[in-house]
């Protein structure tokens, strides 16, 4: 049974650590979402401020309770065109292009769905993609969803690796190479863990033989809190460090078995695992990180390179669905 974390004080030792046994999940879930909040129980209404969604304005269970599938990226754009991906995949009516923003009254986040399947942007970092899951995650539970499967779809840095591969998370850790998530709360650091589910991560390494024209591996993803000094680069307005450094710590991170670097799966993975989640972190490597810092490809590459992702989800979406053999060779369209 996962707890919710282990805390320590911030400025206390790792031996300070003690467990936090209060919110501790129950084991048996029969699908449904775990919240691990005994106060919402006593609200009336539950406002999901930055999805503009709430209990008394929406009938969540009517708006959701069927969803089965949740893909997150950064990129609203993205998001929107990898549910009108989706909903050609999956044989829906119509052309999918007028699919509507269920977010529309909020600029925050842009969220679509077709057939069972939820897409829906975070923005960048762990505070927006934080934010973005609190709410999801309570509008699953509100919704009474079961047996949902949550994947993000992103963009990366790769380490050792060629630009354009795309890595599925076996394991995400933070910049020290260690597979915790570490947020504070009331002043103290709670540290949580970032499994993620390994069934999961392989049954997508099988479907990506479904999209053979890229490659697809397993392996570690990094998570940071900044894209440029705190993913090792040269380029930021600020650096602190020389190029032999920022070398050195990469290839640390490469012997650690890091092969991408993002800025989303620690904070995804826990949040995901202590409430029930299956989850998965599928993301396309946009560059080596060990050849440079800058993003060199042109844009139609880089649109390439981002279809990637949507094209293997699509495929386990599919295959998990019974739509089996797969359609044509239809694309993502350019976001
Ligand atoms: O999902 P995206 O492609 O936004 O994820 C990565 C991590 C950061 O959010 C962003 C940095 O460019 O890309
Ligand atoms: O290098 C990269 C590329 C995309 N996203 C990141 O976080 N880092």
């Amino acid at each position: 049974m996962r707890g919710s974390g282990t805390t320590t004080g911030a400025n206390s030792s790792a031996a300070a650590r003690r467990p936090l046994t209060r919110l501790c999940p129950s084991p048996r879930s029969g699908g449904l979402v775990l919240i691990k909040n005994p106060h919402l129980d006593t609200m009336e209404e539950d406002i999901l401020y930055h999805l503009d969604l709430g209990t008394r304005t929406h009938n969540l269970p009517a708006m959701f309770g069927d969803i089965k599938f949740v893909c997150v990226g950064g990129s609203p754009n993205r998001m929107k065109a990898f549910a009108q991906f989706m909903h050609k995949e999956l044989g829906l009516e119509g052309s999918g292009e007028d699919l509507a923003d269920i977010c529309a009254g909020t600029d925050r986040y842009a969220m679509y769905r077709t057939g069972p399947v939820l897409s829906i942007s975070h923005g960048m970092g762990i505070p927006s993609i934080s934010i973005m899951l609190h709410e999801l995650i309570k509008l699953l539970h509100h919704a009474k969803c079961r047996d949902v499967t949550i994947i993000r779809i992103g963009t990366s840095g790769g380490l050792g690796i060629e630009a354009g591969s795309v890595v599925i998370t076996d394991t995400a850790v933070d910049a020290s190479f260690q597979p915790r998530f570490e947020q504070v709360v009331l002043g103290d650091v709670v540290v949580r863990s970032t499994d993620l589910d390994r069934d999961l991560a392989e049954e997508l390494l099988a479907c990506s033989k479904e999209v053979p024209d890229f490659p697809t591996l397993i392996g570690h993803t990094m998570c940071t809190y900044d894209f440029y000094e705190g993913q090792g680069r040269l380029d930021g307005a600020l650096c602190s460090f020389s190029s032999e450094k920022k070398l050195e710590y990469l290839k640390r991170a490469h012997e650690a078995g890091v092969r991408n670097i993002e800025m989303e799966s620690t904070a995804f993975a826990a949040m995901c695992g202590l409430c029930g989640l299956k989850a998965a972190v599928v993301c396309v490597a946009l560059l080596d990180r060990l050849e440079g810092d800058q993003i060199r490809a042109p844009r139609e590459v880089l649109r390439e390179y981002q279809q990637r992702p949507q094209r293997l989800i699509a495929a386990f979406i599919r295959r998990r669905l019974g739509l089996h053999p797969p359609a044509g060779p239809a694309l993502p369209s350019s976001n």
